[in-house]
């Protein structure tokens, strides 16, 4: 058998790769692993690669590894794709990439790294055995999938695939987060698989509104009181911060966080010591902090509604949420998710309504999707959904375009209506800035509202 030596080796790697052969090496991994030449072809293959890419009991060796994991004749740099085994290759280290891979289960988010090995030394081969060889490990992703039957996370896009990677590689580390994207793009449903990827995960989870609790409350909410520290306050109350120890704390709506709890937030993240309110003692917390926002927490800043050094704490590595309009790919795929979590019984869709579906522009972006099949399914009694269950998307107003979007040729009026109701979707909560924005006085955009409203009937938005 032949004696292996990796080069580079990460530590822990370094502990069990040293003057094996193939098999006993690879049998060292409980993931699924492969050996594989600079041709890309397999050398070698432990079983948990043959269990989890096996084909019906086929062997894997001898095949390539983009035929197995992408099904694909080519490799999967081809597609657009990062290649680990050239970059391992051109660069002589270990080299990762974020991949769609097809499983015996079905596709699966997978984290792949390659790392080159070369004969141990005492090894004294022919020059066909020292070719170069390379070690591929694979960790599938626990927190979704790009199936229609994964609970958590659903996309496949490539907006969506760079999102996933992105947080993939951010959540081992104990790194402040900051999650930024528009409603319903599933901020909350990230930053749980973040704390679901992280070495927290069986500690608590813990997610706080900062736009649902009313001013005066959020500093107890937050750090807790002590008994009598106000009127009311009849008992030692613990806060979510305590609430999280060990684990995550997720703060969502962070802009609407008022100035004064945002120094003691700064206190804590720069201290890590907090004290309940009316309390002296000082409390020592141990949080990961993720954050979100919809609001362009910058111009907040600039606004001096939002403390500066408060916005580089939080910001130390900030995560885009692509709006689902940028990822109109994931439309299909999130249709058969949302609609199999939402009945037991297998829904189809008929052509017109996917084309209406995908045609959308969501304002609301996944929630809203939601919320259109939900009605939908209702309205098509359990059977296949058609145009006739999906009146929003067919009656127009309540389901503005964006001016992208515009589906077919409208007067300039009716643009203007379409325009209007997709940009109250965005910054609707803050009509002074949108006003700005869309260079007309706040009068006039309150008319225009008014406008909108008449004709639209009660429902608008
Ligand atoms: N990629 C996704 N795959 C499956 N479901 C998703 C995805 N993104 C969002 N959802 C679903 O959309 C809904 C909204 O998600 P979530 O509450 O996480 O969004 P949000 O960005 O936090 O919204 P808000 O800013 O309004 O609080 C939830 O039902 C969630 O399960």
């Amino acid at each position: 058998m032949r004696p292996l030596r990796p080069v580079p080796l990460s530590a822990p790697l370094a502990l069990s790769l040293h003057e094996l052969g193939f098999d006993e090496l690879l049998e060292g991994f409980s993931e699924p692993c492969v050996i594989i030449g600079d041709d890309y072809r397999i050398l070698a293959a432990n079983r948990a690669y043959r269990e989890t890419y096996g084909l019906g009991g086929k062997d894997v060796v001898g095949k390539t590894c983009h035929e197995i994991s992408h099904h694909s004749s080519v490799p999967c740099d081809r597609h657009g794709e990062a290649c680990p085994l050239l970059e391992a290759r051109e660069a002589g280290h270990s080299a990762r990439a974020f991949h769609i891979h097809h499983s015996a289960d079905g596709r699966v988010f997978a984290s792949v790294e390659v790392i080159p090995v070369v004969p141990g030394p005492g090894h004294s081969g022919t020059n066909a055995e020292e070719a170069p060889v390379y070690l591929e490990r694979i960790i599938s992703s626990p927190a979704g999938r790009p199936d229609p039957r994964s609970e958590g996370l659903v996309g496949e896009s490539p907006a969506f695939v760079r999102m996933m990677a992105t947080i993939h590689k951010v959540a081992p580390q104990n790194a402040t987060v900051l999650l930024h994207g528009e409603t319903g793009t599933g901020k909350e449903l990230v930053s749980l698989a973040i704390h679901k990827l992280s070495p927290r995960a069986d500690r608590p989870f813990v997610a706080v509104d900062c736009s649902g609790l009313p001013e005066n409350l959020i500093e107890s909410e937050l750090f807790g009181h002590e008994k009598g520290a106000f009127t009311g306050a009849h008992t030692r109350k613990t806060g979510l911060v305590e609430a999280a120890t060990g684990g995550t704390l997720f703060l969502d709506e962070i802009g609407e966080l008022p100035l004064p709890v945002q120094a003691k937030l700064l206190r804590l993240l720069e201290t890590n010591v907090f004290r309940r309110v009316g309390g002296i003692e000082p409390l020592h917390a141990n949080i990961r902090l993720i954050s979100a926002t919809h609001r362009n927490l910058l111009a907040m800043v600039q606004a001096g509604s939002f403390r500066q050094d408060l916005f580089y704490r939080l910001n130390i590595f900030p995560v885009e949420l692509p709006p689902l309009r940028e990822r109109r790919e994931d439309i299909p795929l999130l249709v058969s998710s949302i609609l199999s979590r939402l009945s037991a019984a297998r829904i189809s869709v008929s052509r017109e309504a996917l084309a209406l579906l995908k045609r959308h522009s969501y304002p609301g972006n996944v929630r809203e999707l939601r919320n259109i099949l939900e009605r939908a399914l209702i309205l098509s009694d359990g059977h296949e959904i058609t145009p006739d269950h999906l009146p929003d998307l067919v009656d127009g107003l309540s389901s503005p375009a964006t001016p992208s979007g515009v589906p077919r040729l409208v007067s300039l009026e009716e643009a203007e209506r379409q325009y209007l109701s997709w940009a109250l979707a965005q910054k609707g909560d803050d009509l002074p800035e949108l006003a700005k924005i869309l260079g007309v006085s706040l009068r006039t955009l309150y008319r225009k509202i008014a406008d909108l409203r008449d004709l639209s009937g009660p429902s608008a938005t």
